[in-house]
């Protein structure tokens, strides 16, 4: 990978306490580079949703992190570039600063987490009134409509309440508010898995899109490997709480190393043959 990394995990290992313990995350260690989309795959249970909770410092008891690090490079306010910050070991006001302002998230319910009596311009510009609280209101809510705009939900629909739009339409909203600080790094568990087909192929080439347009890097969870195929620079794949291969989305494709690899591209029918085919080398959204 020659891109800046933005994303550094060393050896990250989490566990959930309970009894007998569940050693849901271990001894991973991959990079995010600038701008990259990395797709992390694997099936149900594997560790993907702790992983992203941990990064993002989310994890409640009795998850807790065992060993490793997480760091954020570029990160710090002290100077053009920032220094790199350890997310892992950041007191929690100075993780709640960076959440949402470096990293974001949107997980697959995220929808159903509007509050249905705010209008959507209002939570939207929540974000900015407790992150950015020097921005006049006026500055506010023409941000909060060029995010609309950007997301193909529209300008018009800041006065709407949550349950006048579609869940497509919501989630864009909440890809809206992820991306209203301009964060560095955007993870997204899972985001249109509640959705229809071609209402989720209409997000992700606007995420690509936009990830082009504002060059922030994603970690792309799902399940999804054919998804993952297509939309992916690198794919990482998890087995039982640690990363097995990472590689190239195309490497991955046509020369899985690992025997995990290899039967979870084997699970999808639409990855052989003539199908297959036009995955690969289908419209790269
Ligand atoms: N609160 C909890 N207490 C105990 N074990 C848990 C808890 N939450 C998750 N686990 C376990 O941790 C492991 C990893 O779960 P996780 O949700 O991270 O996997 P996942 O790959 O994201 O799965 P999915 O795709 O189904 O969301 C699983 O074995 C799960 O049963």
């Amino acid at each position: 990978m020659n891109r800046d990394p933005v994303l550094t995990l060393e050896g990250l290992s989490v566990t959930y306490d309970v009894d007998p313990p569940v050693e849901a995350v271990r001894d991973v260690s991959l990079t995010v580079g600038r701008g990259e989309v990395l797709g992390l795959a694997g099936e149900s249970g594997c560790g993907k949703s702790t992983l992203a909770y941990a990064v993002q410092r989310l994890l409640k008891p009795p998850a807790e992190i065992t060993g490793g690090r997480v760091v954020l490079h570029g990160a710090g306010d002290d100077g053009a570039r920032g220094s790199d910050v350890e997310l892992t070991t950041l007191p929690a006001a100075e993780m709640d600063r960076l959440r949402w302002d470096q990293i974001a998230m949107v997980f697959q319910g995220a929808m159903n987490s509007l509050n249905p009596v705010l209008t959507i311009g209002a939570q939207l510009a929540d974000v900015f009134a407790r992150h950015r609280p020097s921005m006049r209101r006026a500055e506010r809510t023409a941000r909060c409509g060029e995010l609309l705009d950007m997301v193909g939900v529209g300008a018009e629909r800041l006065k709407s309440f949550p349950h006048e739009l579609s869940g497509g339409m919501r989630q864009r909203v909440m890809i809206a508010m992820a991306l209203a600080l301009r964060p560095r790094l955007l993870i997204m568990d899972e985001p249109t898995t509640a959705l229809d087909v071609l209402v989720q192929r209409e997000i992700l080439q606007e995420i690509s899109a936009l990830r082009q347009e504002l060059g922030f890097s994603v970690v792309f969870i799902t399940h999804d490997l054919p998804l993952l195929l297509e939309i992916s620079d690198r794919i990482a794949v998890m087995k039982a709480g640690q990363v097995v291969e990472i590689s190239a989305a195309s490497d991955l494709y046509h020369d899985p190393q690992h025997e995990y690899t290899k039967r979870l591209l084997g699970s999808f029918p639409s990855l052989t043959g003539e199908r297959g085919d036009f995955v690969r080398k289908g419209a790269h959204v």
